[in-house]
């Protein structure tokens, strides 16, 4: 594909995103994905400089654009190889007219922006919500350990004690490591939210919102494989990825819980009041996620935010219900928003004279409420709410 080509193809799939954001469709991912399934004829080289372009218009555009043109036309502004691009060549696309206007940029749309401003998140910290992400691994400690490990290519160890960082993009897929279960791809603030549970062999353990098991198989790992691990979802599709990564991981003690909304307890009736630890790793509007999923924050709006504070309250109210004395509920989320996090939880201890704050003892972030936030500005992780609550 000549660059102008791929430059047209972006556009069209940018206005794919952009229809798909609105209607609350397939993320921009799958969007690809399916068109380069489908278009065989772009190959690898033409692949990666139209997913660049895409993404990188994306990011640099703040509230949803209008139109995919208009989203390049920004990017084109901080990349000036693109707008001559715009010559209306065979399969490029049309030349510019005198008084075309590029989409706005800025960091998210303005609603979202105030909301993250007024929750400590504006400036240089709002800016690295946009950054690439780097590709974390975890070390699998049933299988390895992090000072033994041999890999393919350089890795350096991150904050959390069985994390290692690589260049983003490198294809652990492919290694043996990957295949029989030495490592997990998991971002490093999930290691480190995982560390907040301090689960150890022997006890009962709930992961209330397992989802595909990512923290499922890290506290599992801490546990040693002893005690009883359940991994509890609504999503069924979602579940089901679990076993086979169990397998691979090699952890036996899970035990997978599939929830009816609103009738969660009827399938963990067994659990009530018995848990050592529950996690409740909530739904939430992932605004710590963008650096993956930049199109998200085009998917948000206010009702979606009120929806999403409701279910958090409502699972940690079923996790109060499901821990015995003694026990502890570990609460986390991947929003940096203070209504889904610190005051959320606050809200929640304020609902109970039973429970007390126990601010975690984490390798990495800061205090924030009656938790710890992490950042991708300030720790170089997804950004992340984890905050735990001991029961009397
Ligand atoms: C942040 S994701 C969990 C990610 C997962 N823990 C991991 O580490 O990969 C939140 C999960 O909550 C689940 N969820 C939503 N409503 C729920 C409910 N009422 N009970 C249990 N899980 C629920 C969603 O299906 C989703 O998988």
């Amino acid at each position: 594909m000549t660059p102008a080509a791929r430059v047209q193809t972006a556009i069209e799939l940018l206005d794919a995103i952009i229809a798909s954001a609105r209607a609350k469709g397939a993320p921009a991912d799958r969007i690809l994905a399916e068109w380069f399934r489908n278009n065989r004829f772009a190959g690898s080289k033409d692949r990666r400089a139209i997913r660049e372009l895409v993404f990188g218009a994306i990011r640099a555009c703040g509230p949803v654009p209008e139109t995919g043109r208009a989203a390049m036309l920004r990017l084109a502004e901080t990349d000036p190889a693109i707008a001559p691009l715009f010559d209306g060549s065979k399969y490029g696309p049309s030349a510019l007219g005198a008084d075309e206007a590029a989409a706005e940029g800025g960091i998210a749309p303005e609603w979202l922006e105030r909301k993250l401003a007024a929750s400590q998140i504006a400036g240089d910290e709002a800016a690295a919500l946009l950054d690439r992400a780097p590709l974390d691994l975890r070390v699998n400690t049933l299988k390895a350990d992090r000072a033994s490990l041999q890999l393919p290519v350089e890795s350096h160890p991150t904050d959390a004690p069985n994390g290692l960082r690589l260049e983003p993009g490198t294809p652990v897929e492919q290694w043996e490591a990957f295949r029989d279960g030495r490592i997990e791809v998991q971002d490093t603030g999930s290691q480190i939210a995982c560390l907040a549970v301090g689960a150890q062999p022997g006890e009962t353990v709930i992961d209330l919102c397992a989802g595909a098991g990512g923290k499922t198989l890290a506290l599992a790992a801490t546990m040693d494989n002893l005690g009883t691990l359940v991994a509890a979802d609504t999503d069924r599709n979602r579940l089901s990825r679990l076993g086979p990564r169990a397998e691979r991981a090699g952890v036996t003690n899970i035990e997978t819980r599939l929830l009816d909304p609103k009738k969660e307890r009827e399938a963990l009736s067994d659990l009530m009041g018995k848990a050592d630890a529950v996690l409740v790793d909530a739904p939430c509007s992932g605004t710590g996620t963008w650096r993956r999923n930049p199109e998200a924050r085009w998917r948000l709006d206010e009702a979606e935010l009120a929806r999403l504070a409701e279910v958090q309250s409502y699972l940690l109210d079923l996790a109060r219900e499901l821990v015995r004395p003694g026990g502890r509920i570990v609460y986390v989320t991947c929003s940096l928003l203070d209504e889904e996090g610190a005051d959320q939880f606050e809200a929640f201890l304020a609902r109970d004279d039973d429970l007390e704050a126990q601010p975690p003892a984490l390798p990495a972030g800061r205090p924030r409420g009656n938790g710890v936030r992490l950042t991708p500005y300030h720790d170089g992780t997804d950004g992340f709410f984890i905050a735990c609550a001991g029961r009397a």
